[in-house]
């Protein structure tokens, strides 16, 4: 589902601005502020997982109605495998839980898929990815998070980018297409490493929606991207 071909583009890049640097009070306004992006990254975090908390399905189900871009939920939560596919139920385009969280993580992919999401695995930074290597065809992309989750607004980790680098040269020499995924401290300044590293979906909050014009920050994000691809 909604390969990049759907998205009106076919560079490979993926720019998903996360809503938790947006006005909760104007969400419809502020959703309307990036029709530019690809995806819209929705951070679910239950307070135990991660020592957060933000929307419940009842809210993402309403930022689904409004979007003019489809969904992509990143799951920071306990037990994903009992929560995550009532995300895919309510028509998320991609639903993204932590393999530090789930107990049985190949069989909830297949579930999400099932429903009719892309399946997502997301690893913390100290968390290695060796153990995906043999598990790239069960999911559609990995979440290499490049901050610990909970927040937005920390700086970029770049000591998770060899971790990235080798999941990408793996990725290649299986021949798959997995989508590489970097969350956390994302803006102009950092892109370029992480797309060197072999990232090719961008999460992006404060720098997007802490920007003027969120139209023309995801348009330097995708245009900073693409220059480190063709390096
Ligand atoms: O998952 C997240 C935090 O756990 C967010 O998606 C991430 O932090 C985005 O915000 P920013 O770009 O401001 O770092
Ligand atoms: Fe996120």
């Amino acid at each position: 589902m909604f390969p990049t071909s759907e998205t009106g583009r076919d560079d490979g890049i993926r720019i998903n601005p996360s809503i938790l640097a947006a006005d909760f009070a104007n969400m419809q306004a502020e959703l309307a502020r990036i029709a530019t992006a690809d995806f819209v990254h929705v951070d679910v975090m239950d307070n135990h997982f991660v020592p957060n908390l933000t929307f419940g399905p009842q809210m993402v189900e309403r930022v689904q109605a409004t979007s003019p871009v489809p969904l992509d939920v990143h799951l920071m939560i306990a037990d994903p495998d009992r929560w995550a596919p009532g995300y895919a139920e309510i028509g998320a385009a991609s639903v993204t839980f932590h393999l530090e969280a789930a107990t049985e993580p190949v069989a909830l992919a297949r579930r999400l898929r099932d429903i009719g999401s892309r399946a997502g695995v997301a690893v913390k930074p100290a968390t290695p990815v060796e153990s995906l290597f043999d598990l790239l065809d069960d999911f559609d992309q990995i979440l290499v998070m490049t901050v610990e989750p909970g927040f937005g607004g920390q700086s970029f980790m770049p000591e998770t980018m060899p971790k990235l680098r080798r999941l990408a040269d793996e990725a290649r020499r299986r021949g798959s297409s997995v989508w590489l995924q970097v969350d956390g401290g994302i803006g102009e300044s950092t892109i370029a490493q992480a797309a060197e590293a072999g990232a090719d979906t961008f999460v992006a909050g404060s720098a997007v929606f802490g920007a003027a014009d969120p139209a023309n920050a995801i348009a330097g994000l995708r245009a900073a991207a693409a220059r480190a691809h063709a390096h």
